[in-house]
C-alpha cells in the first residue's frame, strides 16, 4: 500500500499551482469522487490507462490506486513536480509527457483507457479526433471524459431533440454512449459557470461498408443547414439525394429528425461509390 498522500489543496499551494484559465483548469479535490469517476471505466488493475491534463493530479491518483499503468499528457510545466512526487508514490505506475495532447504522441501500443476530466478548450476536439478513422475497434478500450453537461447531452443525444446533431452521430454509430455521472459545478475549483458530466463510450460494432469519412461528411452537411429539408442541405454532396430515394427516405425532413441508423444508411450508399 503506498504512503497517504498529502490532500490536493496543500500539493497546489506548495507547488503555487493557481488556476489558470487559458489552460481551462478547474480542479477536482474530492478524492471520493475521484475514486467515483476511476471505477466508472471497471476494473482498471493492471490496465493501461491515457490521461490527459493530469493537471496537479487528483484523478490520477485515483486512477494509480486502481493500480492502472498511467500515461499522462499535461500541457502546463507548472504541474511536472507534483506529479513527479505521485510516480514516486506509486512506482513504475506513472508516465508525465510534457505537451499539447492535440499534437503528442502518447506511444501507447495495445488497448488503453482514456479516462480524463478534459481542458473545455480541447475536448471535443479530441473526442471527434478519438471517434474517427476507418480502423475499428480502436486502440481505445473505452473513453470515460468529463464535459460540460450541455455538451455530454449532445454526445448521448437522440433524434427529434434539440441536443442531437453531429457530434450525437459520431458518438452513437459505432459506440455505446452514456452519461455516467452529473457533477455539481461546486466540485470545481475554481466552479465552472456550468454544470459538468462525465460520459462513458466503448466501442460497439462497426455498421458494415460504411466509410467514416463519408458519414463524416453527410453529417457535417445535414447539420450544417439544421433547419432546412435535407433536399436543400445535401444538395452539395454528390450522389445524396439520390441514396435518399433509393432508401425511401423523405427528402422533405430535416436532418435533426433522422435517426443515427439512417445517416449510416445513407452513408452506406455513398460509400458504395466511392
Ligand atoms: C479541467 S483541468 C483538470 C485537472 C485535473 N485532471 C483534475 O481533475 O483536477 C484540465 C487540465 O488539462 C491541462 N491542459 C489544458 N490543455 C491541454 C492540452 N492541450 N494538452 C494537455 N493538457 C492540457 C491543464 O493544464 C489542466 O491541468
Amino acid at each position: 500500500m503506498p504512503a497517504a498522500l498529502p490532500p490536493l489543496r496543500d500539493v497546489i499551494t506548495r507547488h503555487g499551482l493557481s488556476a489558470s484559465k487559458a489552460l481551462g483548469q478547474n480542479f477536482l479535490f474530492d478524492e471520493q469522487l475521484l475514486d467515483r469517476i476511476a471505477a466508472i471505466p471497471g476494473s482498471l488493475d493492471g490496465q493501461q490507462v491515457l490521461e490527459i491534463g493530469p493537471g496537479p493530479g487528483g484523478l490520477t491518483r485515483a486512477l494509480l490506486r486502481a493500480g492502472a499503468q498511467v500515461t499522462a499528457i499535461e500541457m502546463d510545466r507548472r504541474c511536472l513536480p507534483a506529479l513527479a512526487e505521485l510516480a514516486d508514490v506509486f512506482p513504475g505506475q506513472l508516465r508525465v509527457i510534457e505537451g499539447d495532447a492535440t499534437r503528442v504522441d502518447h506511444g501507447l501500443t495495445g488497448p488503453f483507457h482514456v479516462v480524463a476530466n478534459l481542458p473545455y478548450n480541447v475536448g471535443t476536439a479530441l473526442l471527434v479526433g478519438w471517434l474517427g478513422g476507418q480502423d475499428w475497434p480502436p486502440q481505445w478500450a473505452s473513453l470515460t471524459l468529463m464535459f460540460q453537461l450541455e455538451v455530454a447531452q449532445r454526445i448521448v443525444a437522440e433524434s427529434g431533440s434539440d441536443a442531437y446533431g453531429r457530434l450525437a452521430i459520431l458518438s452513437q454509430w459505432r459506440c455505446q454512449a452514456r452519461i455516467a455521472m452529473k457533477v455539481h459545478r461546486s466540485a470545481f475549483t475554481p466552479p465552472p459557470k456550468v454544470m459538468s458530466a462525465v460520459i462513458h463510450l466503448s466501442p460497439a460494432a462497426m455498421p458494415h461498408g460504411v466509410s467514416a469519412r463519408v458519414l463524416e461528411r453527410v453529417t457535417e452537411a445535414a447539420f450544417g443547414q439544421r433547419r432546412k429539408m435535407l433536399r436543400q442541405s445535401l444538395k452539395g454532396v454528390p450522389g445524396a439525394l439520390a441514396a435518399l430515394e433509393s432508401l425511401g427516405i423523405d427528402p422533405q425532413r430535416r436532418a435533426e429528425t433522422l435517426r443515427v441508423d439512417e445517416f449510416v444508411a445513407i452513408a452506406r450508399e455513398l460509400s458504395k461509390a466511392t
